[in-house]
């Protein structure tokens, strides 16, 4: 095995289910533990690492080189990295990239997070499709019996509330809009909407998007009440993504049935869904290996157009349990899945994918636009 950064520094990827893969280390000279989860996206890894819904999750990419294009301060969808830890197959020595401050070994292990690469990522996510999405550890310096004992001992996510983990201490305005060449992130210019987002764990890409829209955003912890947020007078309010069980979040699906009975325009991504889904009385199950990449078709119902997604989830909505007063907007092309509701007697909609993606494509971005067609609405008719 060649070992691109000179110091060849041994380490062991171990499942649940006693697997081993030998590699080397690409991060922090340590240990974690996590579900091991596989994302099929090309390029993001930045954001991927990122995006706080992978608390508490391994992941490995299916994209075989990574790190090509480095890392930079910018593509960042929060303020650290998220991941409990990284597997990969390549690592590239040479990074080439106009925008790049670092490569992605020395973030890792900046950022203090336990990564393994030059291990056989097909064989990993061939278990992980047939099995379903497991337990694992990865320990440096190659200690296999730990390894093992340390993913045999890790619990997995289902009744995990993690998203009062990951969310912000304090409520804060977001102003910062979409990114352009040249000048990098824009700011909010006139704002026509005011937002109130639940901060699950929330992605900054859709705070953009919304910002992009003429939205003023005020970010709330998540254990945020009804009250607090009608305190704010919003036009809309914004339930976000974010990681761990649905369903132990009562709070939030209590402060969401709350808004949405009160008429407020609501929209929800990915945690936001499946919070809004047990608010309006459906059930949420765990997946068997989950949705993770950012090339999956959905098929938007009322148009019958085919669009392809990013997608980070483990958890969906139990399409069957849905109340009368919702109608499936979207299904997944993979497996028939839930990809969206809205509700018939209410200004409240969601989507189980990412349509601010970051990474991945443009096209379920019209969503923010219907959201901000609710709040006209609501608006006019005030
Ligand atoms: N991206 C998300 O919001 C993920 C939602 C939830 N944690 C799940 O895995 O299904």
């Amino acid at each position: 095995m060649q070992f691109p950064f000179g110091q060849q520094v041994p380490a062991v990827l171990a499942l649940a289910d006693g697997t081993v893969f030998h590699g080397y280390s690409i991060g922090a000279r340590s240990e974690t533990a996590g579900e091991v989860v596989f994302n099929t996206s090309m390029s993001g890894y930045q954001e991927i690492l990122t995006d706080p819904s992978y608390s508490g999750q391994i992941v490995t990419l299916t994209y075989p080189h990574i790190g090509n294009t480095g890392v930079n301060p910018e593509d960042v969808e929060s303020r650290k990295i998220q991941a409990a830890g990284f597997i990969v197959k390549d690592v590239q020595p040479v990074i080439s990239n106009f925008r790049a401050t670092q490569s992605l070994p020395d973030y890792l292990k900046d950022e203090n997070i336990v990564a393994i690469a030059g291990i056989d990522t097909r064989k990993l996510t061939r278990i992980l499709r047939e099995k379903g999405s497991q337990s694992g550890a990865i320990v440096v310096g190659g200690d296999e019996k730990r390894a093992i004992e340390l993913a045999k001992a890790c619990s997995g996510l289902a009744g995990q509330d993690l998203a009062k983990e990951v969310t912000t201490d304090k409520a804060y305005q977001w102003t910062e809009a979409g990114w352009e060449l040249g000048t990098g992130y824009k700011q909010l210019g006139d704002s026509k909407y005011h937002v109130v987002a639940f901060d699950f764990g929330v992605k900054r890409n859709i705070l953009r998007m919304l910002t992009d829209r003429g939205c003023k955003v005020t970010v709330l912890p998540a254990q945020s009440t009804a009250a607090d947020v009608m305190k704010l007078s919003p036009d809309g309010v914004f339930l976000s993504n974010g990681p761990g069980d649905p369903q132990p979040c009562t709070y939030a699906i209590e402060a969401a049935r709350d808004l949405i009975e009160k008429g407020v325009p609501t929209f929800g991504i990915c945690l936001g869904h499946q919070i809004m889904a047990l608010a309006a009385g459906a059930k949420t199950q765990k997946m068997k290996f989950g949705h993770h990449g950012a090339n999956h078709p959905v098929q938007d119902i009322e148009t019958g157009k085919v669009l392809i997604t990013s997608q980070n989830h483990g958890f969906a909505v139990d399409e069957s349990t849905l109340p009368s007063n919702c109608k499936v907007t979207h299904k997944s092309l993979f497996d028939g899945s839930l990809q969206g509701f809205a509700r018939t007697d209410k200004p409240a909609f969601c989507f189980q994918g990412h349509p601010e993606a970051s990474p991945g494509p443009g096209d379920v971005d019209y969503l923010f636009d219907r959201f901000v067609g609710l709040m006209e609405t609501a608006k006019k008719s005030k």
